[in-house]
């Protein structure tokens, strides 16, 4: 293990230490199904103790990645190491470090909850004790019912404490908050925090943008099976979107125009006379924000307002960007350099 601290007896509970090195690494990962691709070179590292999102379109391959680093599907090419480990060799020692949330969730629906948590626990423990029933208290989850009679979010809730019971070194997390109503969502996103703080790594899929933002340290976005862009959510908040306006007195709007258009980054530029007698100029803004904060610095400005990053939109952006056209980072494993989008 390259963990610095203290581990458990079994060596499977994640040390509440500095973690070094990756829990996952992936090399120019393929995948066919039937001649039609769904994973094309994909590359990249999930440090250990952090939080690492991926975010993309239906069919993307994001299920596909995940099913490939337990070995549940084969990659036609490429490699990918799972805690130390060729994902190849997934074996049961591999399995029980690793807690893993399917995206279609199967449960046995014939017995109760607490039962079904139990025969999973036996499976992948040790659980400490009451552990089960705190994490159930989280999500107000009722471990008596019959699994057949909970509702999808509740069926979701038990697939998350299966996966977070018995405090994995790794989990694996596929659409985890589907089905969730957003205090459990809160919840849920808690308990990535917390367990990322203990020293465990979590890997999750997500549509939702926002959940990626609050939870992950480091998100790649992945469309028709190649990784268009990974980036800190730090890096892709700053290469995010920006809508800003600006009035400015003692100029006109042909003036303005002249002042602010063909600045790096800046699009959408629209200039017209403001109610004041000056001008006004809205647009939006994309980058580095220094040549647009110099540009209007010898302007006499009445109104700045330049809005939060909209990541969202920068998202839709490299989903909808073309993959022929020489924008797609084919998977570097930093991804450091991908802001040619
Ligand atoms: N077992 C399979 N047999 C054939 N094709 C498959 C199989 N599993 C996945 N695919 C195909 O591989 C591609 C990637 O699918 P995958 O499920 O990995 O995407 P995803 O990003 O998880 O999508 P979603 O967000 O809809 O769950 C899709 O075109 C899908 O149809």
């Amino acid at each position: 293990m390259s963990h610095i601290g203290t581990t458990s007896r079994t060596g499977r509970q994640a040390p509440a230490m500095v973690a070094v090195g990756n829990a996952i690494k992936v090399v120019d990962l393929t995948k066919t199904f039937g001649g039609k691709p769904a994973l094309r070179g994909v590359s990249f590292a999930v440090p250990r103790a952090s939080v690492f999102g991926v975010i993309g379109p239906n069919g993307a391959g994001k299920t596909t990645t995940m099913r490939s680093l337990l070995d549940i599907i084969r990659p036609s090419s490429g490699h990918a190491t799972v805690l130390g480990v060729d994902s190849r060799n997934a074996g049961p020692e591999l399995r029980r470090r690793i807690g893993f949330l399917p995206g279609e969730l199967i449960l046995e629906g014939r017995i109760n909850g607490k039962r079904l948590l139990q025969h999973y626990a036996d499976i992948s423990g040790p659980v400490r004790r009451g552990r089960i029933e705190e994490l159930a208290d989280r999500f107000s989850l009722d471990l008596n019912r019959p699994v057949r009679k909970l509702s999808k979010g509740n069926k979701q809730k038990l697939g998350i404490v299966q996966a977070f019971m018995h405090q994995p070194e790794l989990l694996i997390l596929d659409e985890p908050t589907s089905g969730l109503d957003p205090l459990m969502q809160q919840e849920f996103l808690r308990m990535v925090r917390e367990a990322r703080d203990a020293g465990q790594t979590v890997f999750l899929s997500s549509h939702v943008i926002s959940e990626i933002q609050q939870a992950a340290d480091e998100v790649a976005i992945l469309r028709d099976g190649q990784i268009v862009k990974t980036a800190t959510v730090e890096e892709l908040r700053n290469s995010a979107i920006r809508h800003l306006r600006i009035t400015a007195t003692g100029i006109t709007a042909p003036e303005l125009r002249r002042r602010l258009a063909g600045l790096d980054g800046l699009g959408g530029l629209e200039c017209r006379a403001s109610e004041d007698g000056g001008a006004e100029a809205t647009a939006s803004l994309e980058g580095d924000i220094q040549p647009f904060i110099q540009a209007i610095s010898t302007l006499r400005l009445s109104d700045l307002v330049l809005e939060e990053p909209d990541l969202e939109e920068s998202v839709l952006k490299l989903y909808a960007g073309s993959i022929d056209g020489g924008s797609i980072d084919g998977g570097s494993i930093d991804g450091k350099e991908n802001r040619h989008v």
